[in-house]
């Protein structure tokens, strides 16, 4: 489709000539008001040297490293020929800016072709992997183009690192924060005002809640100075996707600058989500839709058992990374704060250098031990999900999930910072039904979060299908994430990189409806009676024979029973227990336990093959 050419490098004295027309030496400075105006980034493309950039270097799209391209794209393609043309008015001066200002040879997949179409004035929804190159998507258009982009982006750390770098290389851009004083606030204005500013960063509370950007704004569109607004990280619009933000929602940039075109970038959506964020940015029925496939190639997956006591899953991390990734940078992903010191204290006095990392921690903790981690101080990083948006390191060699992940979204996102270099890297989630348990209660039944019906039965449907993944043992791990996303991958392709691909032993799903019936009865006959572990333990009983369930096969479908209301349930203390013991849970039927009685809630398990269960028992 395309032809793959090379750019020639660019001269010293080319180089020169760009950094002299981009000139922020003043702008380095950045919020700092004793700058001197007169210096302050001469007009940053109004100079652009023309240069004799050959048509078929700017429409030669390269592959991000690893990343599989084409899949299905929504936008058809005939209609994409538009947008790799190599003759529109701005072509000569994005290629400058792709080579001198960001110093990068060609495009990848699909880049071309969202900046063409955003400078085309028309909306666009990008959907590219992790470390697919989403902000040169709008970082380029926005020096190519008079009037400022203004990206909502979600996190004030990622905010301001993406602004740094763009100060680095010379780019007038700017943010915008609750907590600036007022001096750099009239600075900001000013400059804005000026129409020098090609960036401007803002969080979505700002644009939501701040009169004072709001005026900002109208002023600068009333003058047709809004080349478009972006909306980083652009899941976070919709509630279906694992990342919500309320203030995403409330955006309103359609009805209040209904001329400005909108740039929506993420790295997961579902079909379901990318047309919830379509409908609620309001994006134009003909927005172009740009996919690229969703596969990491150079990530092995990879789902282990959790050990039952804490000591020795910690135990496990460490021989996981002290075997396998002696000296490699990592992040452990933890459910809670306290998970994350705990570990990060135990690898520590094992002589690994970690260092926790969570939401409670001060944000100038935070971002010290961000760069420590980048600028490998510490080997390992123990996070809670607060770590890793935008965090652009490219030679993260593994990710482990110490608990599970809230949803195949999240966990595709949270391993996706594995492995940014294409070179081999493994992601390995550690799986136990305790912990699905756990998650699910504390996440469905959180007194701080008190969720509506509509927002549990979501959170206990993203969560079921991380459980049933961990729980397939037949399927390769790398087809299920990518039908998460809607995409057909043909397992062959694996090449066994996932343990399932790699694995010897024969599982096969088996329909327990029936035998779930049956474990309803039990509870019916006792309610509130028996915790998850007596249950499976008397239904086990019950049974016989070489090929029964085991007890442990047992608990998991009462697991599962629970996560689909065929059974609830409920805490009662316990007073024959010592007092600092939590108290205990006990099972009722649930909802809709008629629906199983009546045969209309399959429930199946993913489990060994029936002769190897004869050979196990
Ligand atoms: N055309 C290109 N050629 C070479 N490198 C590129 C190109 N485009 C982007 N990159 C590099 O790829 C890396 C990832 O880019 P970027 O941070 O934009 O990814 P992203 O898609 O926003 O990822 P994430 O969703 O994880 O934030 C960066 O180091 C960037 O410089």
């Amino acid at each position: 489709m395309h032809v793959c050419m090379a750019l020639p490098p660019p001269s010293s004295e080319q180089i020169v000539r760009a950094l002299s027309f981009i000139s922020s030496t003043s702008f380095q400075r950045g919020m700092s008001l004793d700058v001197d105006d007169g210096l302050l980034w001469q007009s940053v493309l109004g100079n652009t040297p023309e240069d004799d950039w050959t048509e078929s270097a700017l429409s030669s799209p390269s592959s991000a490293p690893s990343m599989e391209t084409s899949a299905h794209t929504f936008t058809s393609t005939e209609e994409l020929v538009q947008f790799r043309r190599s003759d529109f008015s701005w072509t000569t001066r994005l290629g400058l800016v792709l080579r001198d200002v960001f110093g990068l040879r060609e495009f990848r997949k699909n880049q071309f072709e969202a900046i063409n179409a955003t400078l085309s004035g028309r909306d666009v929804f990008v959907l590219m992997p992790t470390g697919g190159g989403k902000s040169l998507c709008y970082q380029a258009p926005a020096l190519c183009g008079e009037g400022t982009t203004v990206v909502v982006s979600p996190l004030l750390s990622l905010i301001q690192d993406q602004v740094s770098s763009l100060q680095r290389l010379r780019i007038p851009a700017l943010f915008l924060i609750g907590s600036m004083t007022s001096e750099s606030r009239t600075f900001v204005t000013r400059e804005l005002s000026s129409g020098r500013v090609k960036l401007l960063y803002c969080t979505p509370e700002m644009i939501t809640s701040s009169s004072f950007l709001g005026e900002i704004l109208l002023s600068l569109y009333k003058r047709n100075l809004l080349a478009r607004f972006v909306i980083d990280e652009a899941h976070c619009v919709s509630q279906w996707g694992h990342d919500f933000r309320p203030d995403y929602k409330n955006l309103q940039l359609r009805s209040r600058f209904p001329s400005v075109p909108l740039l929506a970038l993420t790295a997961t959506a579902t079909k379901l989500v990318l047309s919830d964020v379509k409908t609620q940015l309001n994006l134009n029925l003909k927005a172009v839709t740009l996919t690229s496939s969703f596969n990491r190639t150079n990530l092995d997956y990879s789902v282990v058992a959790k050990p039952r006591r804490a000591a020795d899953s910690m135990q496990e991390v460490y021989n996981i990374i002290r075997q396998s990734f002696a000296g490699k940078s990592g992040i452990v992903y933890c459910l809670s704060k306290r998970e994350c010191e705990t570990l990060a204290e135990f690898l520590v006095k094992q002589r690994i250098s970690a260092a926790a990392y969570h939401a409670g921690m001060p944000s100038d903790e935070r971002s010290a031990i961000q760069s420590g981690w980048m600028a490998k101080r510490y080997q390992v990083i123990c996070a809670t999900i607060a770590f890793g948006m935008g965090i652009d390191m490219p030679d993260v060699r593994f990710v482990i999930h110490h608990t599970l992940p809230k949803s195949l979204e999240g966990y595709y996102q949270e391993t996706g910072r594995a492995g940014r270099d294409g070179l081999p890297s493994k992601c390995i989630l550690f799986y136990s039904l305790a912990d699905s348990n756990k998650l699910r209660s504390l996440m469905i039944n959180s007194p701080d979060q008190p969720l509506s019906p509509e927002q549990r039965e979501v959170a206990n449907s993203l969560l079921l299908q991380v459980v049933d993944f961990c729980e397939d043992r037949s399927a390769c791990r790398r087809s299920r994430i990518l039908a998460y996303f809607d995409q057909t991958f043909d397992a062959a392709e694996c090449q066994k990189t996932c343990d399932n691909c790699r694995s010897t032993e024969t599982f096969v799903t088996i329909d327990l409806t029936e035998v779930a019936v049956t474990v309803l009865s039990t509870v019916r006959a006792n309610p509130g009676k028996f915790t998850i572990i007596q249950l499976a333990s008397e239904v086990s009983k019950q049974q016989g024979g070489p090929s029964s369930i085991t007890r442990n096969e047992y608990e998991r479908l009462i697991c599962r029973m629970i996560f689909l209301d065929a059974l609830s349930e409920q805490t009662k203390s316990n007073f024959r227990r010592p007092s600092h013991a939590p108290p205990s849970s006990y099972l009722y039927s649930g909802p809709k336990a008629r629906l199983l009685e009546q045969k209309q809630l399959p429930i199946v398990l993913n489990m060994p093959s029936r002769s190897a269960r004869g050979r196990r028992s």
